[in-house]
């Protein structure tokens, strides 16, 4: 596995945070996913877009298993957060243009009008989430754009959508960077997009893989229908407090066991149920099938 990040990629994060001087240990700054970003982002959003990764990452195809929540890994990943942290808990969310990382925020802030805070001095979203009896104030930060080693937060979400392979690779790039410059912070994969399954490029399966690789957790949602989005909150919480991401007292198992069975599978049980199985149904296949052998050999008719 490749542990050495490309010096034009560090280059680039180093440009980007030379162009942007928000920091995210100040104030806040705060954007809803429809409100226009300054050109200078534009900017970074078009070079973003135009961002030759020309990452090989396996087969591509139609899914093999499209789980979508899973554990990649262990049911304790590395989880590198000494103790509670004091203030809030910050959750950045990374990833190419356009993978839904705004939908995704403003997904999990929840009730806007009353549970997370958006003013025009900040970047993130603030809300006051309960997880297992216990309340906690979270940031999401929606689109961290400076350097990678400047970023301060208990917990990444790498998003990629799981129809833009190119987002996946871009995902690669981060967890990389992130590796490089902030061994300790814990990494959540999603693939995003998840209701989009005719257009589909990543395999869960290879999402789940390429997790694996980096001891992380991958879960599939789907931002705008608001599927797996709590589930993705609360392990981000439990990571971001140095917890195991599930609920105390379960382990990955039990959250994946009741998913261990492919759409496939399922879809063909419910098809074989509907197949009639009576005896007279098995006459008339005995029967057509005799017929049908029958007409590759002309002499029995
Ligand atoms: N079908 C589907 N569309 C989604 C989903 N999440 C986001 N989108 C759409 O994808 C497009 C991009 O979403 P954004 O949330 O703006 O993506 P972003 O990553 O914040 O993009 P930038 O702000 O450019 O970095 C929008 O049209 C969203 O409606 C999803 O789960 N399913």
């Amino acid at each position: 596995m490749p542990t050495d990040v490309p010096e034009d990629r560090l280059n680039n994060e180093e440009k980007a945070a030379k162009c942007d001087s928000m920091t995210l240990s100040s104030t806040p700054t705060v954007r809803r996913g429809s409100t226009p970003l300054p050109i200078k982002h534009q900017l970074k959003r078009e070079e973003a877009v135009h961002d030759d990764c020309d990452w090989t990452s396996g087969a591509t195809g139609p899914s093999a298993s499209p789980i979508s929540f899973t554990l990649a890994l262990d049911d304790t990943p590395t989880v590198s957060v000494e103790g509670r942290p004091d203030g809030p808990l910050r959750i950045a969310l990374l990833g190419q243009n356009g993978v839904g990382k705004s939908s995704l925020s403003v997904a999990l802030a929840g009730d806007l009008d009353s549970t997370a805070s958006v003013d025009s001095e900040g970047e993130g979203y603030v809300r006051t989430v309960t997880v297992d009896d216990e309340e906690s104030t979270i940031i999401i930060f929606d689109n961290w754009r400076q350097d990678l080693s400047a970023l301060q937060c208990e917990v990444c979400v790498l998003v990629f959508s799981v129809t833009d392979r190119r987002s996946f690779h871009r995902t690669a790039q981060l967890r990389l960077l992130l590796r490089e410059t902030q061994p300790q912070t814990p990494i959540i994969l999603v693939g995003n997009k998840s209701d989009l399954v005719r257009t589909r490029e990543v395999p869960s399966q290879e999402a789940m893989s390429s997790a694996a690789l980096f001891n992380c957790l991958y879960l599939e949602i789907s931002a705008s229908l608001d599927h797996r989005t709590p589930e993705l909150l609360e392990c981000a919480v439990r990571l971001a407090r140095g917890q195991s991401p599930w609920p105390p007292g379960t382990s990955a198992e039990d959250m994946c066991g009741g998913q261990r069975e492919s759409i496939t599978s399922r879809a063909k049980r419910f098809l074989s149920s509907l197949v009639p199985r009576y005896p007279r149904e098995r006459e008339v296949g005995k029967f057509l099938r005799q017929k049908s052998r029958s007409c590759h050999d002309l002499g029995a008719l």
